[in-house]
């Protein structure tokens, strides 16, 4: 039997306002697993959870669920739960009576529901809240009774809209866990919404990294972080260096004025093509040591490591994290492994990417 649970075929969706909410999406979503929809604001994250939800209709192209066509099924016959970002709890029930919404919906047995209801909210780690009124309880405790709502009608899919925004820095850490430990223990397909890079990297089995209306980039979250395919998936997920660079030959490429060596991917020679290194792969030497020279712009320290800028000679900043310290007007060296250079092709697709791979690594296998 097949793993996916959703797949999205081409799907677009307009509005008058916007014409290209979604362009052109496909993609498949496993069962049992953890994914991440991470994007900026207005990129279309949300009309992507209404739409496997049902609160709204695809322009054109297929949504599956389960290998059946719901384009056309109701909000309320397909077997997802919502928790959204302002939890939407009833204010005047408690939490019992708020957890049980749904179950007294489907005229499910009194008994039944106080087993449910109980299950559900020991999930949560909330038994012995019951009586509670929702006025009496944190916004870690309302957020937990939202997934309580979610999890006593026993869906296939949880879907979580920015679930975690209103928290604080230090609550919000600690849910990231406790979803992450709930969705494990549950065993149920999670797809959560967020505009935070360190969110994702953090939750996900896997990332969907989307703007203006397009999946970027499609994977685990190493798979993103060490190989961004163009340089908006760089840029959103951590911290980068990014500089223009040209491919001199097999394994060589040229920036700032230098060759360096480098993993080379299929790229064509003399092929413009931007470089990426992480801050975190780059070393403090001495000047003349150094495979780049810089002069030191700026200094912080971040407790674990210092965080320093440099310009180097044909003016691009360079950010470091160092355990190193650098005075601010010094010129240093900067010393980094070939493995650290990441290049990537101008504006490549998540699809040339993976056909460029596909027939780098055919190549290869016809040389031996
Ligand atoms: N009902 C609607 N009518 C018209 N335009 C809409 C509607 N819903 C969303 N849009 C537009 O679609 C685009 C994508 O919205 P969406 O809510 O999916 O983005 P998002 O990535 O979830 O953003 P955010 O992180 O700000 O919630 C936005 O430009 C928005 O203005």
């Amino acid at each position: 039997m097949s793993n996916t649970i959703i797949q999205f075929k081409n799907v677009t969706k307009q509005y008058d306002s916007d014409p290209t909410v979604l362009n052109d999406v496909s993609f498949e979503i496993e069962k049992g697993k953890f994914y991440t929809l991470l994007g900026p604001s207005g990129c279309g994250k949300t009309t992507i959870l209404r739409l496997i939800a049902g609160f709204t209709e695809a322009t054109t192209g297929e949504i599956y669920f389960n290998d059946k066509r719901i384009n056309q099924v109701p909000a309320n016959k397909r077997q997802v739960n919502t928790v959204f970002q302002d939890y939407a709890l009833f204010p005047h029930l408690n939490v019992f009576e708020n957890v049980a919404f749904g179950l007294r919906i489907k005229k499910m047995k009194k008994t039944d529901i106080e087993a449910k209801v109980k299950e559900a909210l020991s999930f949560v780690n909330l038994s012995g809240y019951e009586a509670r009124e929702i006025k009496e309880m944190s916004g870690g405790q309302r957020q937990r009774v939202a997934i309580a709502r979610a999890i006593v009608n026993e869906p296939e899919v949880i879907l979580l809209d920015e679930p975690l925004s209103a928290l604080d820095l230090k609550l919000r850490y600690q849910m990231q866990y406790e979803l992450r430990d709930l969705q494990k223990r549950l065993g149920i397909t999670f797809i959560f919404v967020t505009h935070d890079q360190e969110e994702a990297l953090a939750m996900s089995d896997e990332i969907f990294v989307i703007n203006k209306g397009k999946i970027q980039q499609s994977g685990t979250p190493n798979d993103i972080y060490d190989e961004p395919i163009n340089r908006f998936v760089a840029d959103f997920i951590g911290e980068s260096n990014i500089v223009k660079g040209t491919m001199t030959r097999d394994y060589l490429v040229e920036f700032v004025g230098k060759r360096f060596e480098c993993v080379d991917m299929g790229m064509n020679t003399n092929e413009p093509v931007e470089i990426v290194i992480r801050p975190e792969d780059l070393e403090i030497t001495s000047f003349d040591e150094g495979m780049l020279q810089v002069n030191v712009h700026s200094q912080l320290f971040r407790g674990v490591h210092y965080e320093i800028t440099g310009i180097d000679q044909d003016g691009n900043e360079w950010l470091v994290h160092s355990t190193k310290k650098a005075n601010v007007g010094d010129n240093i060296g900067l010393k980094f492994a070939p493995e650290a250079i990441h290049v990537m092709r101008f504006n490549e697709t998540e699809e040339d990417f993976d056909k460029r791979l596909d027939s780098y690594t055919e190549g290869d296998a016809n040389e031996q």
